[in-house]
């Protein structure tokens, strides 16, 4: 019989990747996963999915590497078993490249992914406006297959899913402990104005002939080869709200990578895409407590990780299954989890 009950509010990856981690765990806890909005509906499904991630300066860099490595470690896996295809995972070449040399050279996940190295002055020949670059192989995950993925070993450890807004985190006082993964929600279910939108778009096109990627480092170009299409993108518009295509954005994406990629000339537009990054000065992965009628429940957040949640989102579920371990413990010290 399950003992504590449990609820996650959020189905993007932050959410699913937790509600999962959780209900395989803790065979005692019963999860149920509430959100508004579920695959293919999310922003999380419309990210390219590269595992690559900026430093956050507030967090240790330490447990930056942990989220990192545990995501990366995860998911190669998961890329060299049977279930790729099916979970969307895939292994991903190619470079970053910068206009001049960056201060810093490595970056914190450098040796977390497979053979990163600088780029030699021939490689970096067809692009005549960059002067540094790096290779390396990394990972990428759709989201569009992976959630769905991710939705079905949930349901198979005992996962119960519910579809519904939540205006207050206090209508979930029937659960024992609240974990909070509502991205841009949380401005309003956490009430944290720290929280805000920087608009992205995105297009799929046809160019199977692409198989390698390629990121400018400002990280407003990029050409991504996936498993049916090649995302190009992109935009980063901060406090940017609108979820409607921008023609003049869609220009100036195509005019970009073309720079980069001369072959997408040839390529064909299958579908053109806007997403909200869920961002914040840094994650917000830890425990509070909500007080209501008289209780004290336990609330662990997890949300805010901007452009690079589809990266962390393995290695901050493990994170918060430790948390919400902690939280039980706290609250039914002789239960067993
Ligand atoms: C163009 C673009 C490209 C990207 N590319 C990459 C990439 O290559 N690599 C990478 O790592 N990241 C990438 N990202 C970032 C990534 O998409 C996000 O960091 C990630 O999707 C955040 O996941 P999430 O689960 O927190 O949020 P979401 O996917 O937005 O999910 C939030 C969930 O909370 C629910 N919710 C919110 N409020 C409420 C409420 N009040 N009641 C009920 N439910 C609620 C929503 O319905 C939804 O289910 C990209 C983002 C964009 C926009
Ligand atoms: O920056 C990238 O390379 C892709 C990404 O994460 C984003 O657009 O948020």
């Amino acid at each position: 019989m399950p003992q504590v009950k449990v609820a996650v509010v959020g189905a993007g990856v932050i959410g699913f990747s937790s509600a999962v981690c959780i209900a395989e765990s803790l065979p005692n806890a019963a999860v149920t996963i509430i959100a508004e909005k579920f695959s293919p509906d999310t922003t999380s499904d419309g990210a390219a999915g590269i595992f690559f991630a900026a430093e956050f300066h507030e967090i240790p860099v330490e447990r930056q590497r942990r989220w990192f490595k545990d995501s990366f470690n995860h998911l190669l896996q998961i890329a060299h078993s049977a279930q790729a295809p099916h979970a969307g995972v895939m292994l991903s070449s190619g470079c970053q490249i910068f206009k001049q040399e960056p201060a810093v050279k490595r970056p914190f996940w450098a040796d977390l992914v497979i053979g990163q190295g600088d780029m030699s002055p021939s490689e970096l020949q067809r692009f005549p406006e960059h002067g540094f670059g790096q290779v390396f192989t990394t990972l990428k995950c759709e989201c569009s297959r992976y959630l769905p993925w991710l939705q079905h070993r949930f349901i198979k450890a005992g996962g119960v899913v519910e579809q519904r807004h939540v205006s207050s985190l206090n209508e979930l006082c029937g659960f024992d402990l609240i974990v909070n993964c509502s991205g841009l929600g949380s401005k309003a279910l956490a009430d944290d104005s720290a929280v805000f939108p920087v608009r992205g778009q995105v297009l799929k096109v046809s160019a199977p002939w692409i198989q390698h990627f390629i990121r400018d480092s400002d990280g407003k170009t990029y050409i991504y080869p996936g498993i049916e299409s090649v995302t190009v993108g992109g935009t980063r518009q901060e406090h940017d709200w609108r979820l409607d295509i921008d023609e003049q954005d869609t220009t100036g994406i195509l005019e970009r990578c073309k720079k980069l990629e001369p072959s997408l000339e040839n390529a064909v537009v299958l579908s053109k895409w806007v997403g909200l990054r869920p961002s914040r000065k840094c994650p917000r992965v830890e425990r509070g407590v909500m007080k209501t009628k008289g209780k004290n429940i336990p609330v662990v957040h997890n949300y805010g990780h901007g452009g690079w949640g589809v990266t962390l989102a393995w290695g901050c579920a493990v994170d918060t299954l430790g948390l919400v371990t902690q939280s039980l413990r706290d609250i039914r010290p002789v239960a067993k989890l």
